[in-house]
């Protein structure tokens, strides 16, 4: 009895940590998640617009191309999140995740014009919109307390199928870049120089694409044990009214 007692204000002393910091981190989180929300909403009205009245995925990166690096470039203060312990996920998962989309954008996509029209960009970019959305609006509606069924069964259940496009259509991308960056040379260091050191980036890109091999199971298979902690209640945080 006493020993349960003694559990029971253990658990109050806990409650009452994570009460009294929740109010900042909980406005801050909301208003992150909307407007990261509304952010990749923009991006699949403007991909969906422009496909209508183009016809074609030609041009499609580059119409859309300063949005998307804005929200994903934004994106970086998720590692932040989770360092300073504001959302309860691992810095190392959450890092792998946002440093090889940042990846993606900036030094293939964006400095690679020549494969901005590929296929395989628009396989990239549906998947990870996709997910966005659903991922930001779960987020949102978990922390007002007004979570609806569909937007977490699709948080758990849709990354199932766009994980493995969104991974393909990033290997496809780089991989169609390789023949550009060799011819190039760019981002790459060469010696003889002052500082006697070289880079080469096409092996950069090489070994990039090698470490999807051990990392990307490692995020698919995080998600689908938060799928069955969430969806099957092995450990449910439930947020309900
Ligand atoms: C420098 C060069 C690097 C090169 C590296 C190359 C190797 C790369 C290999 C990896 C390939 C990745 C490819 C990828 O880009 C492809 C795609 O994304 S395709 C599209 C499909 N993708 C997805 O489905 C991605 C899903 N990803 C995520 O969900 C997250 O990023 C992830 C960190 C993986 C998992 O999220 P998390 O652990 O946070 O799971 P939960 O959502 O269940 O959340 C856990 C708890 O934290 C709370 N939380 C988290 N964030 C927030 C937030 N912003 N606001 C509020 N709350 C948040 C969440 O509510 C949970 O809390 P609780 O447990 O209390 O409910």
């Amino acid at each position: 009895m006493a020993s349960s007692e003694e559990d029971g204000s253990a658990e109050d002393k806990e409650n009452n940590k994570k009460k009294t910091k929740r109010p900042f981190v909980t406005a801050w989180l909301t208003v992150y998640n909307i407007a990261m929300t509304a952010g990749w909403m923009v991006l699949a009205v403007a991909m969906i617009r422009f496909y209508i009245q183009k016809g074609t995925h030609k041009g499609l990166y580059k119409s859309i191309s300063r949005t998307l690096k804005f929200f994903q470039t934004f994106a970086l203060l998720e590692i932040f999140h989770c360092a300073f312990g504001m959302v309860r996920t691992s810095v190392i998962v959450t890092g792998v995740q946002v440093c090889s989309r940042i990846f993606m954008v900036w030094f293939v996509t964006h400095s690679i014009k020549q494969i901005q029209n590929e296929e395989s960009v628009v396989l990239f970019l549906v998947a990870w919109t996709v997910t966005e959305i659903t991922r930001y609006s779960f987020y949102t509606f978990s922390l007002l307390n007004h979570l609806p069924y569909f937007i977490k069964w699709a948080r758990y259940n849709l990354f199932i199928v766009l994980y493995p496009v969104g991974v393909a259509g990033e290997l496809l991308t780089i991989y169609a870049a390789l023949p550009y960056v060799r011819k190039s040379g760019m981002l790459s260091v060469r010696l003889p120089n002052k500082y006697n050191v070289s880079f080469d980036y096409y092996i950069c890109l090489i070994i990039v694409m090698l470490s999807y091999i051990p990392l990307f199971p490692q995020l698919f298979f995080h998600m689908l044990r938060q799928r069955r902690k969430v969806l099957h209640g092995e450990v449910m945080v439930e947020k309900e009214d």
